[in-house]
Parts: structure tokens; sequence; C-alpha cells
């Protein structure tokens, strides 16, 4: 488990994707997310499609942020042949994390065989990359949510993400739901939309095991937690 006492700031950036998603997003606003993410030390900075991808590998260059392009952003309704060409595209355009929407209805339906083939094309598509499969927790029962980690584990996915942050987030029994299921496998969990009260529930899914929280609000939750450590939630802070 991630254990934020023994952290500087800095370092917590790094359990963080900076993302900046929305329809309207300009090529300004990509390129200022991209410089807030490099100023946070993030993971990752995150966009919603490969049209993006040159933008953000011009601006992260000589840094150690990921290029996180996302595919089938959110709806991940496309066939499996569009999601693995985009995927490709992707690769191709010099993303190195990417975030894939899974097809809900297909996994409502239980066709669990036609889910899993799609996140093993993905992962092929994918090749050496790093690999998020986001199942949308807030759209799923319980069971549902055990039955698409265990796909994504299965195909050898890197991350089960909880949500796209366009619906409602993950509470916090989803999380640990998640890693339980994912318990023993090499698939870790990363929360996406987290709800206000951003940095209070931010603490509460690292707690649940989450290893990676995605989001537009990264600069506003890393200060306030850095805030709320050193009030003394952590008992050793060990600064900047
Ligand atoms: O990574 C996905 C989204 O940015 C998460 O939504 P959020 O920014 O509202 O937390």
């Amino acid at each position: 488990m991630v254990d934020l006492s023994k952290m500087t700031k800095r370092d917590m950036g790094k359990l963080f994707d900076y993302s900046v998603l929305p329809k309207n997003t300009t090529e300004e606003q990509i390129r200022q997310g991209c410089r807030d993410a490099i100023k946070y030390n993030a993971k990752a900075f995150c966009f919603s499609s490969s049209y993006w991808t040159p933008v953000v590998v011009e601006e992260l260059q000589g840094t150690d942020l990921l290029v996180g392009a996302g595919i089938g952003f959110p709806f991940g309704q496309q066939t499996s042949a569009v999601k693995a060409f985009e995927t490709e595209e992707a690769v191709r355009l010099g993303a190195t994390v990417l975030d894939n929407c899974m097809n809900v209805g297909a996994l409502k339906d239980k066709k669990y065989d036609e889910v899993l083939q799609e996140f093993k094309d993905y992962k092929k598509a994918a090749g050496p990359v790093m690999t998020k499969m986001i199942i949308e927790t807030c759209m799923l029962t319980k069971e549902e949510i055990a039955t698409a980690c265990k796909l994504v584990a299965e195909a050898g996915i890197d991350w089960a993400k909880t949500s796209t942050g366009q619906y409602a987030g993950p509470s916090v029994s989803d999380v640990m739901l998640m890693v339980d299921t994912l318990k023993g496998t090499k698939t870790k969990v990363k929360v996406a939309g987290v709800k206000a009260p951003r940095p209070q529930n931010a603490f509460a899914f690292f707690a649940a095991g989450a290893e990676l929280i995605g989001t537009q609000g990264a600069a506003e939750i890393l200060d306030a937690v850095d805030d709320m450590r050193r009030c003394g939630l952590c008992p050793e802070y060990v600064g900047e």
C-alpha cells in the first residue's frame, strides 16, 4: 500500500496522472496542462485522444512524465478493431501510456469472451507500452466490478481504472473490491473521478489500496494533501 507519510510532496506527484479531458480543450490548455504536470512531478499527462499526442510529446520532452492517450474515450463502444487501430496510432505518435474504455454494455450483457478478446487485442496493439482499462464502476454492480477486474488481469493489462471522470466517481468500497479482486495479479488500481472533498477522498482511496489517481484536480489535491500532512495527519511529515 502507498505510504504517504514517507513521501515528499514531489514524490507524491508520481501518484497522480494529471489530466485535461474536456471536449472543448484547446492546444494552449493542453500545453499549460503539460507544464502544470511537470511542475507537480506527475506520473503522466493524460488527454482524451491520440490527436494531442504530438503536442504532448513536444511539451514533455526531456522529462520522465508519461504521455497518456485516451482510447475509445469516453464511451468505449467502438469495435475492437477500431480501438486496436487507435491504440497503434497513439503508440506510433509517441504515447507511452494508454487509458482505454471498456465496452460497459458488452460486460453487462455477459459477453465475457468478447470483452476478454477485446482486452487482449488492445494489449497486443499496445506492445510494450503501459496499458490501463477504465471499467466505469458507477455503472456496474459489485459482481460486475469483480468480473471486469478479473478479465482485465487475465488479459495482462497493467492497470484497472475506476472511471473516465465523465460520470460519478467510485466509492471507497468499489476501490477496496477492485484491490481485493486483483490481489495476487500484476494489475494495479487507478482511481479517477475523485469527488469533493477531493483531497480527503484522495487520502481515502490511497488507504483503500489505489496506487494512482487520475484527475484534472491534481494540483489542488497535491497542495491540500501536503497541507493536511503538515497539520499532522501523517505522523512523520517529511517536507517538500
Ligand atoms: O483521469 C480522469 C479524469 O480526469 C478524472 O476526473 P476528475 O478530473 O474529475 O477527477
